[in-house]
């Protein structure tokens, strides 16, 4: 398997986050694999992978809170760990969820954790805590006790108590990990407002569909390699089409199907599909008709990020969890 080749979607900016050859090593075990990451400005990258695929490890890394074994990381056009302490200023972080008091409200708990960072200036606090957590929708909310957020408000908070300086990158690890469907699509429109502001989003899943929605940039990780990145348009592009006929004749259609060429023929009870390969599109219900087949519907569909993971690894995705 080799990685497809990089996409700049940076223009003149450097990019966000670029590594080279990065690399870390467990003892025996290589959790990350010697990876090209290439994070363009102003993207919606995610990084997307199978548990253990070596994500969290690899943004550990980027916000130097582990070491590389070795291999060079650049964010935000530095080079890291030499311009760390300035650099990740400008970087919000979502690694391990911070850790929030339940008795105190959404705003107080803001107010401790600006209050623990060193860089912070306190007489600007209050406004900048009401900005995040206005950023995140929570400023109707900013009295309540934290045990009473909702598990989408809860995350909405820890990503506010990123945004309390203003950000470049925001870099996010499972973000909407346990939370319901109301708090994914919570997070995933906040995610999708940060973006439309100019925010440089890295988000870390486990889950297709979610990168699918909400990425204009993938990365796919698996067992410690990165095996793609790109515009999220490119990787669907090049993954094989696959046409479905609807027909009551679905014996006679695969015929035809695989006659001309087309793979992965699957017969359902009133249609058929099959990935269309190399064969020219517009053949295929001329064929059909020819061979009299009746054609009662026919579409070419998208395919799916799983299509393209399986089509990647020759292994299906565990979309557990
Ligand atoms: N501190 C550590 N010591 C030893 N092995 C580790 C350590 N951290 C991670 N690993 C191993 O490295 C591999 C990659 O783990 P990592 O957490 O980066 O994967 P991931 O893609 O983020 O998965 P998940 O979504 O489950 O967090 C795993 O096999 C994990 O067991």
């Amino acid at each position: 398997m080799t990685a497809a080749p990089v996409r700049d979607g940076g223009g003149d900016l450097p990019a966000a986050v670029r590594t080279r050859g990065l690399t870390k090593r467990f003892r025996q075990q290589t959790a990350v694999g010697g990876i090209d990451l290439e994070v363009p400005s102003g993207a919606v990258y995610g990084f997307l992978g199978p548990n253990g695929s070596g994500k969290t490890t690899t943004i550990r890394m980027l916000l130097g809170l582990i070491s590389a074994t070795s291999g060079s990381i650049e964010v935000l056009g530095e080079a890291m760990p030499g311009g760390a302490s300035r650099t990740l200023r400008r970087v919000g972080a979502l690694v391990e969820g911070p850790a929030f008091h339940p008795y105190l409200s959404g705003r107080a708990n803001l107010g401790r954790l600006d209050a623990a960072d060193p860089h912070s200036d306190a007489r600007t606090a209050p406004a900048r805590i009401d900005a995040a957590l206005d950023r995140v929708g929570l400023l109707p909310a900013a009295t309540k006790r934290y045990r009473a957020y909702s598990l989408g408000m809860r995350q909405r908070l820890a990503i506010a108590n990123a945004l309390l300086v203003p950000r470049d990158l925001l870099v996010l690890d499972e973000p909407t990990n346990g939370l319901d469907p109301q708090g994914t699509r919570e997070v995933r429109h906040l995610i999708e407002e940060l973006a439309a502001d100019g925010t440089t989003v890295l988000v870390s899943s486990h889950l297709l569909s979610e990168v699918d929605q909400m990425c204009t940039h993938v990365g796919v990780m698996f067992e410690g390699k990165l095996l793609t990145q790109g515009l999220l348009s490119d990787l669907h592009a090049t993954t094989a089409q696959t046409v479905r006929v609807d027909t009551d004749r679905t014996e006679d259609a695969a015929a035809v199907l695989r006659t001309l060429g087309l793979t992965d023929v699957r017969l359902r009870d009133d249609h058929v599909t099959a990935l269309l390969g190399e064969v020219a599109i517009e053949k295929v219900v001329p064929e059909l008709v020819n061979d009299g087949v009746p054609v009662l519907g026919f579409a070419v569909l998208r395919p799916s990020l799983e299509d393209v993971f399986v089509s990647l690894t020759g292994e299906g995705f565990d979309v557990s969890g």
